[in-house]
């Protein structure tokens, strides 16, 4: 039987986030090594990533993609999606726990990631504006909102909705933007959630596989 080709991701030529896996290749990396399926990563400039050959690939001239074989994919919803239903580790098997499961993920890019990444515009481009301040703490306070209906979801379970599943790697993965903003301090159990997503083993090798990356780019 021919084995499958490994899948190539793209990931920044230098990620700006110095090897703090916050860049969106961290989650593909993360589930890839959930199911034990080993991928090669491409770096890519930012220069490159607007080019027609790298367009080709991601209409949005943005990483990562996602391929393997004749099979082409951006978007790490749909990436982590993909490989979440080809191999066994991310999703149930039951029809509506894995329905639950997948509602999860959208939840996690349409409901809370959303609002995380406004904090960041705010932060990164709008600092010098004169209404800053009252911009981050409406846009803080749309946060608290989200985090608080999730915390009472979680309560004290230890994921979302019994088994881990790519609903909690990409709840997981959004809330650690929040690292060092002090708003996921205010409720305990959520932060004890991203603790225990990033000491998972998958979690440990993808990270580390980011880093080493970043680093070998920054040495040369
Ligand atoms: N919705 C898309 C979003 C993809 C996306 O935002 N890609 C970013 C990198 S991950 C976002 C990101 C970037 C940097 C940091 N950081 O901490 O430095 C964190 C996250 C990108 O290619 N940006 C370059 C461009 O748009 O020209 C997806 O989920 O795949």
């Amino acid at each position: 039987m021919t084995s499958r080709p490994k899948p190539i991701i793209t990931v920044f030529e230098r990620s700006p986030d110095e090897g703090k896996g916050l860049a969106r290749d961290m989650r593909v990396r993360w589930a890839l090594e959930e199911v034990g399926k080993p991928y090669e990563a491409r770096s890519v400039s930012f220069a490159a990533m607007k080019e027609p050959a790298h367009r080709a690939l991601h209409p949005f001239g943005q990483i990562p993609t996602f391929e393997e074989g004749d099979l082409c994919l951006f978007e790490t919803g749909a990436i982590v999606f993909h490989i979440a239903n080809r191999h066994a580790g991310l999703l149930p098997d039951e029809a509506n726990a894995r329905a639950r499961a997948i509602a999860w993920m959208f939840a996690a890019i349409s409901t809370i990631e959303p609002v995380i990444i406004d904090r960041e515009v705010v932060h990164y481009l709008e600092r010098d504006e004169t209404w800053f301040e009252q911009r981050l703490h409406t846009v803080e306070d749309r946060i608290r909102n989200k985090l608080t209906d999730l915390s009472r979801h979680l309560g004290d379970a230890d994921w979302l909705d019994g088994m881990f599943s790519a609903g909690d790697l990409l709840t997981a993965d959004v809330l650690r933007r929040l690292n060092g903003s002090g708003l996921l301090d205010e409720h305990p159990n959520l932060l004890a959630f991203v603790a225990r997503a990033e000491a998972r083993p998958a979690f440990r090798r993808a990270y580390k596989a980011q880093y080493a990356f970043f680093n070998a780019a920054v040495s040369v």
